[in-house]
């Protein structure tokens, strides 16, 4: 038997997809192959936020899934819209990746070394939010693109050609991708979960299925065993119970995965904990706030989740951020 294992065909996404080939592979003893599959994510070329929005990467490989060109695909969590799919399940979250942003500056600047005005490139109203938030003076710049392509914008960074005109003094990326692809060499700051929160999924990846394939607890699936064993074996219970915790609250606050909102639930102890954080695009307002629980099953990392969500929306995080 070989499995199918569904990609988008960025470098991070076959990296991070054959990652997970490698590790089903592993515990379940059968073959995999990649199938590249395009999306319009990676065709189209506009602004990231003014493209339908969420949603763009995932389509096609649902679509895929579906239409059963792939019998698994892999995502990147934060790109998965939190709606379910009828016919479709998350088969597995493996252990979850360092979920903080990083600021890859160049001359290893840091946040508190940026001179006043300096230029940061993203694409992520939350990220932009977050850093005007603790330098109210710095000039975001709206960028799209792979990670190279980001990253080249910034002079003097390791790998960049080294005469290449950047016009940027620095991109804010996530650790994970940057982990996945071996390119910590550019980082020249891990922002604390303290001054940025991640996205609520960062970090995380998403192992997806036709939902008869998917581990059960009670019913018999029709798929072939060793798939759904495997599958089973490589979820993480916690990288599981806090990504249900921060997409619950996305999903309460009807909020897509380009809104202004950071979220983080990790384990401690025998507790849930979920820190939120809701902001004004131009980083002129936000609350932010934390919730624990110590019921710690998918039922109550959702109510976590929705219960912080509430407390967010009563302090009127509606008036003043674009949730839409
Ligand atoms: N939206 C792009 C995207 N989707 C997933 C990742 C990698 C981070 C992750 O694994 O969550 C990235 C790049 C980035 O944010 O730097």
């Amino acid at each position: 038997m070989s499995v199918r294992i569904g990609t988008r065909g960025s470098l991070l996404a076959v990296t991070q997809s054959q990652q997970v080939a490698d590790r089903l592979a592993a515990v379940g003893g059968f073959e995999t192959e990649l199938v590249r599959i395009k999306t319009d994510g990676d065709v189209l070329t506009g602004p990231l936020s003014q493209m339908g929005g969420t949603g763009v990467f995932a389509v096609a490989l649902r679509d895929a899934l579906l239409v059963e060109q792939c019998d698994v695909a892999v995502h990147s969590l934060k790109d998965l819209p939190t709606a379910a799919i009828p016919g479709l399940a998350i088969a597995a979250v493996p252990a979850r990746e360092d979920v903080r942003d990083v600021l890859c500056a160049r001359d290893g600047l840091t946040l508190a070394t940026l001179p006043q005005g300096a230029k940061v490139g993203t694409g992520s109203p939350r990220r932009a939010a977050q850093l005007l938030l603790a330098r109210p003076d710095l000039a975001v710049v709206d960028i799209r693109g792979n990670v190279d392509t980001r990253l080249g914008r910034v002079p003097g960074l390791p790998g960049n050609a080294e005469d290449a005109p950047g016009d940027l003094d620095a991109v804010v990326l996530a650790a994970s991708g940057l982990k996945r692809l071996s390119r910590t060499d550019v980082i020249s700051e891990y922002l604390e979960t303290s001054v940025m929160l991640p996205a609520p999924g960062q970090g995380a990846l998403a192992v997806e299925t036709r939902a008869a394939d998917a581990p059960q607890h009670e019913s018999q699936t029709s798929s072939p065993e060793v798939l759904t064993q495997a599958l089973a074996a490589i979820d993480d219970a916690d990288s599981r119970l806090a990504v249900t915790a921060e997409r619950a609250l996305l999903a309460r606050l009807e909020a897509g995965c380009a809104a202004p909102v950071g979220a983080h639930a990790y384990r401690k102890g025998s507790f849930l904990h979920l820190e939120a954080v809701v902001c004004a695009n131009d980083g002129s307002r936000h609350e932010r706030r934390a919730k624990a629980s110590d019921l710690f099953t998918e039922v109550g990392a959702t109510l976590l989740g929705i219960e912080l969500a509430e407390e967010l929306l009563a302090a009127g995080v509606a008036d003043f951020a674009d949730l839409g």
